[in-house]
């Protein structure tokens, strides 16, 4: 999929295009050339590990960071040069302190008196927005009498305040624990939908990433490394990067034995694994499996690909129940099931086939130099 193809009805520009855009400092490279493409009203996520672009990307798109050359532009207008308040841009960040010695009320009206707008107004703004946080209660508090959850859900209402239609986010729920970082989670992405807004969010955290965006942008090195729905950075990673950073995945070295019009057949762990890919035979790859695509079955099943082993754990986790099948040949996989649903006994001691379906199983060229 390119990003032309994502390009929105005709007469709708894209919110942002991103040409060529990058940043060095000294002998780091921040941000290597890249082209990005959000459609209107589109959440997108940048994620990847700390160091991969994700700020210096966001921050040229605000304004707040000069880059070093490259292009871009919001709503169809050239926006390389313009300053981040003529943007148009709603930012909230991690530490995006609200004023301490003005009230609640008075923290979200600030961006409202900036724009001179009218006291009835900024009266009925202020309440619209605090009845979106669900927070109208506490409009005349302190934001020091309020928990780190209000104070970031005040921060989201002073930015929809001035009814942005694109909001940047850089980590805005890192400083919160994990209940509340679920519940606002859910609650920025509903105010997405109802609102129309287009999202820009960095995160690093690879389940927020899938909760929340339409798609992902996953960065490593400076570099985009996939962009996709979370579905198909999640089904289809394209290296061995992208299925070790998103999800659990057990990995097979292999090298491929032919290729033919019914697919791969590979040699790994002592057998044959049959996959899909545009590998020529003699190449080095690496089989990719999620474990809750594996099954721990007392004989292969037929159709599928299979590998011997014994378990040696299984532990339920509630739901669910990880067993650890160390190969014959060496090396382990994890298969995962639901709980309820378990059909066979898997103990440990037991010799058992990993198997799994053919379709499940993805063949990435093999990194040198990294075993995950
Ligand atoms: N002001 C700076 N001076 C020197 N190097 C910098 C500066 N800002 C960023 N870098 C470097 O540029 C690279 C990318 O940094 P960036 O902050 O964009 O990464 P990130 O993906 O947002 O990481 P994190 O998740 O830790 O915030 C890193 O190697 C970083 O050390």
């Amino acid at each position: 999929m390119t990003d032309l193809t994502l390009q929105q009805n005709a007469g709708t520009p894209p919110k942002l295009v991103v040409s060529g855009l990058h940043k060095t400092y000294g002998a780091t490279v921040a941000l290597h050339p890249t082209d990005l493409t959000l459609r209107s009203g589109e959440f997108m996520t940048l994620l990847g590990p700390s160091g991969s672009g994700k700020t210096t990307l966001l921050m040229m798109v605000a304004g707040l960071l000069q880059a070093d050359g490259g292009e871009l532009s919001i709503d169809g207008h050239k926006a390389t040069y313009a300053p981040p308040w003529e943007r148009g841009i709603g930012m909230v960040f991690q530490n995006y302190a609200l004023f301490p010695h003005l009230t609640v009320f008075e923290n979200i009206a600030f961006p409202l008196r900036m724009r001179r707008m009218p006291e009835a107004e900024i009266r009925r703004e202020v309440a619209r927005v605090l009845e979106i946080v669900q927070l109208p209660h506490t409009a005349q508090r302190q934001p020091r009498a309020l928990s780190g959850g209000q104070q970031q859900r005040i921060a989201l209402a002073r930015c929809f305040v001035f009814k942005p239609s694109f909001i940047l986010m850089d980590e805005p729920l890192g400083a919160l624990d994990k209940k509340l970082r679920d519940q606002l989670q859910l609650e920025i992405k509903h105010l997405h939908k109802s609102l129309g807004i287009t999202i820009l969010y960095v995160t690093h955290d690879q389940e927020e990433a899938l909760t929340m965006s339409d798609r992902i942008c996953l960065m490593n090195g400076g570099r985009i490394e996939q962009l996709g729905t979370p579905a198909e950075l999640y089904f289809e990673p394209a290296t061995v990067f992208a299925a070790d950073f998103l999800g659990e995945s057990n990995f097979l070295e292999g090298k491929v034995r032919s290729n033919s019009p019914d697919g791969l057949v590979i040699d790994a762990v002592g057998g044959a694994i049959s996959g899909a890919g545009n590998f020529a035979a003699g190449s080095a790859v690496k089989v990719m499996v999620r474990p809750e695509s594996v099954r721990a079955a007392l004989k292969p099943v037929e159709g599928w690909n299979a590998v011997p082993g014994t378990v040696r754990e299984t532990i339920f986790v509630g739901g669910v129940t990880r067993h650890y099948i160390e190969l014959a040949e060496g090396g382990t996989v994890v298969a995962l099931e639901l709980t309820d649903r378990r059909t066979q006994p898997a103990d440990p001691g037991r010799e058992v086939f990993a198997t799994w379906p053919v379709s499940a199983t993805v063949v990435l060229a093999a990194e040198k130099g990294k075993m995950p």
